[in-house]
């Protein structure tokens, strides 16, 4: 497609998404404004964007397609000066906000004025932030949710999904209530209690400072999204609060259902919730971007010298196979652990399984 994208905020997902949309429409222009000019200056420097924007307003006047990519307090702020000014009338603006209730109601300043808004959420991102982060293969099939305005038109909803095709995500429509509740179950009350674990853990690590030296594996499996950034999680639990506190009572409730089983010490039933949990989560997708990623992960036990990652890292690009992450496990104190290299498809690691297999003799294992 040909015409003018203006994306509003150069950070994790605004980067990502132009990447997505350079790719597949190269005749497009790609337009970036973020009020840190840092973030702008690298965004251009890495080709992210086409070119960096003067000011917003000048440049929404001739954009075909506007992203807000900011955090979702500001984007609401952003619709009421879009509203203020004579955008073109065929022009589509969505947004990528974690949550959809109040944006859509903002938005109707946009369809009182006729201008298509169409809400949008790409289910897939990371706890990381800035446009430094940003990747082309990020959403790639991950669902991307939208929520339409109710008056515009479905061509102009499939318009929008032509312009996102390069993210390769899944589209699905949802109504921005149902939004909220769904992803303030899977996402927004998860983020609040990894960072509640890390308060306790911190609380805990005051008395007694091995805490902070222990705390691996599953506490940093279940913590990782307490790193996210909080500007982004403070405008999320403010809008999206309502749902959050009803999700918090069922939460104290389950607690109390745990607190007795802990004091009845009822074997039976002790067992029973731990497994339920795993049969549930075991049958979660994993080939989608769903609730659990599709890695699939290499173990490989290197031995303990300094240059071990290069080394492995070496042997993968020559035969040039992609890894998506690598990093040590740190189960063993002072030593090297065991390398974890991640790769994007099972051909990919049993490839890599073949190509370490013949420079060295390090035992290897995968788990599905
Ligand atoms: N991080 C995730 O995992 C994720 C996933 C899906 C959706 N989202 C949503 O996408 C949006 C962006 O998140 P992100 O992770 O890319 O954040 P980010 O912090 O990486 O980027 C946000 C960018 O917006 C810019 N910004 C802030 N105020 C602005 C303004 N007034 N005008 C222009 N730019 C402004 C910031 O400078 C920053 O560069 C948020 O609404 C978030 O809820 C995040
Ligand atoms: O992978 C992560 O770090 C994320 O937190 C991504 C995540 C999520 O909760 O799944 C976070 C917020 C978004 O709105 C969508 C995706």
């Amino acid at each position: 497609m040909e015409g003018r994208v203006l994306i509003i905020g150069l950070g994790l997902i605004g980067g990502s998404l132009a990447m997505c949309i350079k790719e597949k429409h190269p005749d497009a222009e790609l337009v970036g404004y973020d009020l840190d000019q840092n973030q702008m200056n690298l965004a251009k420097m890495l080709g992210v964007i086409d070119r960096s924007a003067e000011g917003m307003e000048e440049e929404a006047l001739e954009a075909d397609l506007i992203i807000l990519a900011t955090p979702v307090m500001v984007a609401g702020k952003i619709i009421e000066t879009l509203a203020s000014l004579p955008l073109k009338q065929e022009v589509i603006i969505t947004d990528t906000g974690s949550t959809k209730g109040f944006i859509s109601q903002k938005a109707s300043i946009l369809s009182d004025k006729g201008i298509s808004f169409i809400g949008g959420h790409p289910m897939a991102g990371s706890h990381k932030s800035g446009v430094a982060a940003a990747k082309k293969l990020l959403f790639e099939n991950a669902f991307y949710l939208l929520t339409p305005a109710s008056h515009v038109r479905d061509s102009t909803v499939d318009r929008l999904k032509s312009w996102l095709s390069g993210t390769k995500a899944k589209f699905l429509k949802v109504s921005p209530e149902e939004h909220d509740y769904l992803t303030g179950v899977v996402s927004h009350f998860p983020h609040v209690i990894a960072a509640s674990l890390v308060h306790q853990a911190a609380r805990a690590d005051k008395e007694k400072p091995l805490v902070n030296r222990l705390a691996a594996g599953g506490f940093r499996d279940i913590t990782r999204i307490a790193s996210s950034n909080p500007r982004m999680w403070r405008d999320i639990l403010l809008q999206n609060s309502d749902v959050l506190v009803s999700l918090l009572s069922d939460w104290q409730a389950e607690m109390e259902r745990v607190k007795e089983l802990l004091t009845t010490k009822d074997e039976d039933k002790i067992h029973d919730y731990f497994d339920a949990a795993k049969k549930y989560r075991d049958g979660l997708p994993v080939n989608d971007k769903g609730a659990i990623p599709s890695f699939y992960d290499l173990f490989v036990d290197v031995p303990d010298y300094p240059g071990i990652i290069s080394e492995v890292t070496g042997y993968l690009a020559t035969e040039r196979i992609s890894i998506t992450n690598i990093r040590i496990m740190e189960t063993r104190e002072d030593i090297y652990g065991v390398l974890v290299i991640s790769f994007q498809t099972p051909e990919d690691r049993e490839k890599a399984m073949q190509c370490i297999g013949k420079y060295t003799e390090y035992e290897m294992s995968v788990a599905e």
